[in-house]
């Protein structure tokens, strides 16, 4: 295929924005400009550069030919398209298939990152060093770059060879022990708490280093794992821990829990009203203040006798439906909800309210539905321009920019360097 060929095919299918010309209300978003060259892939890396991408940076997703970013393919959808999940993290990039274990490959991508701000990557420890695009190298080239990486422990001590996933950090960090009580078996979290929040503080470490190059004119190495991310999530029991010897369990307060209803079931907190149990008792419509009886007359009473005093909400509570007691303990100002499925969360009137649900076309998928970004800044709104590329949609496109021209491209294409 020509390369005119495939920029008639680019320009027939995508919605991209070219790149630096991300505007919300007419206002540049607040990266734009920003070139950030991204070897993420499953979703830890790909949750930070989304949200780059959501304020306006120019991301450009660095894939392996004819296979791309592994989580293209683990939930295969409808007639081998991309899935949902990966459509909608990987929005707002562009995306390259370049074989880095080629000399070509590794010189056209030494090439674009000459002048980009950002290299970001998750892979295991030292791979981006073996293909040659360490800190050092990439610094001898560009000084301003900002070179940033998550992986599952660092580049250093006893566990840094081995790969990282979330439940394994959940485990290796403390987070899967924490129980409510101890008859509770340790067991995974079911949603990837660890993958978000580790792509989070990448994505921090990123803005910051950008704020400081900004400020001093240089680069540095960023760096996060998913280890350190698990235990810092953990800095109030951890700072009991050190400091006591004990740790605090949340979970445990003797005037909080979940308690099933007649249709479902109903979280209640007592922690943050005055004379808590006392609204409680008012709330529950028992004949009596607690308070008033001597086993849960204080907070030290009421953990002693926790399993009694749950036993009484519990009791109660079956009697009713969640929307009744949910607007009981609204009325004593006592904090409460209903225990949501994902289903009903998005259903949520607070979740259109808050305009948490944005849409965008694909050419063979069509309508893809999807979270917004949950930062809301009043002139520069997070925006979805485009949904993830296809495989190399942008191969032609970025290499022209970064200075190639089309019998060099054409070449690399027929040595299958680019694919
Ligand atoms: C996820 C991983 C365990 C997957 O391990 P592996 O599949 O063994 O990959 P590695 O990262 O070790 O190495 C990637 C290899 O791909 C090669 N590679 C990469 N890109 C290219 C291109 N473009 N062309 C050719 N070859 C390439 C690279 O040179 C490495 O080869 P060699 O040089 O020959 O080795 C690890 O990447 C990892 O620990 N990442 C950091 C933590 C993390 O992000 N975990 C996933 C979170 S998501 C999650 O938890 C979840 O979804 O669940």
């Amino acid at each position: 295929m020509s390369t005119d060929t495939l920029l008639d095919e680019f320009e027939e299918t995508t919605t991209a924005s070219p790149a630096g010309a991300a505007k919300s209300n007419g206002i540049p978003l607040p990266l734009d400009g920003i070139k950030i060259v991204d070897f993420t892939q499953v979703f830890m890396g790909p949750s930070c550069t989304q949200l780059l991408g959501d304020y306006g940076a120019d991301i450009i997703k660095v894939e392996r030919p004819g296979v791309g970013d592994i989580s293209r393919n683990s939930f295969p959808d409808k007639d081998g398209q991309d899935n949902p999940i990966f459509l909608s993290i990987n929005r707002n990039k562009r995306s390259v298939s370049v074989d880095t274990r080629t000399d070509e490959g590794k010189a056209v991508l030494r090439r674009v990152m000459a002048d980009a701000d950002v290299v970001v990557s998750n892979f295991r420890s030292g791979v981006m060093e073996r293909m040659g695009f360490g800190y050092e190298e990439l610094k001898a080239e560009n000084p301003r770059i900002i070179w940033a990486s998550g992986t599952g422990f660092g580049p250093v001590g006893p566990y840094s060879h081995k790969g990282g996933q979330d439940a394994i950090a959940q485990a290796y960090s403390g987070v899967m022990w924490r129980r409510e009580s101890d008859d509770q078996k340790p067991a995974i979290y079911p949603t990837t708490l660890c993958d978000y929040i580790t792509g989070m503080h990448l994505m921090q470490g990123i803005l910051l280093a950008l704020r400081t190059r900004e400020a001093s004119g240089f680069g540095q190495k960023v760096e996060v794992t998913m280890y350190d991310s698990m235990l810092h999530l953990q800095m109030q029991e951890a700072c009991m821990q050190l400091n006591r010897g004990y740790e605090v369990n949340w979970g445990a307060m003797p005037l909080s829990g979940v308690f099933e209803t007649t249709d479902g079931a109903v979280c209640m907190v007592g922690g943050f009203t005055p004379d808590p149990l006392a609204r409680i008792s008012e709330a529950l419509g028992l004949d009596e203040d607690l308070t008033q009886r001597p086993e849960f007359a204080n907070l030290e009473q009421q953990f002693k006798h926790k399993p009694a005093l749950q036993a009484i909400f519990r009791e109660r509570m079956a009697t009713n439906t969640t929307e009744y007691w949910t607007n009981q303990l609204e009325s004593q100002g006592l904090l409460n909800a209903p225990v949501h499925t994902l289903e009903q969360a998005l259903a949520d009137a607070q979740t259109e309210a808050n305009g948490m649900i944005v849409e965008a076309e694909h050419p063979g998928v069509g309508t893809v539905k999807m979270l917004n970004a949950p930062i809301r800044l009043s002139a520069t709104p997070p925006s979805v321009r485009r949904v993830a590329p296809r495989l190399g949609e942008h191969n032609v496109e970025v290499l022209l920019e970064n200075g190639f021209d089309a019998e060099t491209i054409e070449r690399l294409q027929k040595l299958g360097v680019l694919r």
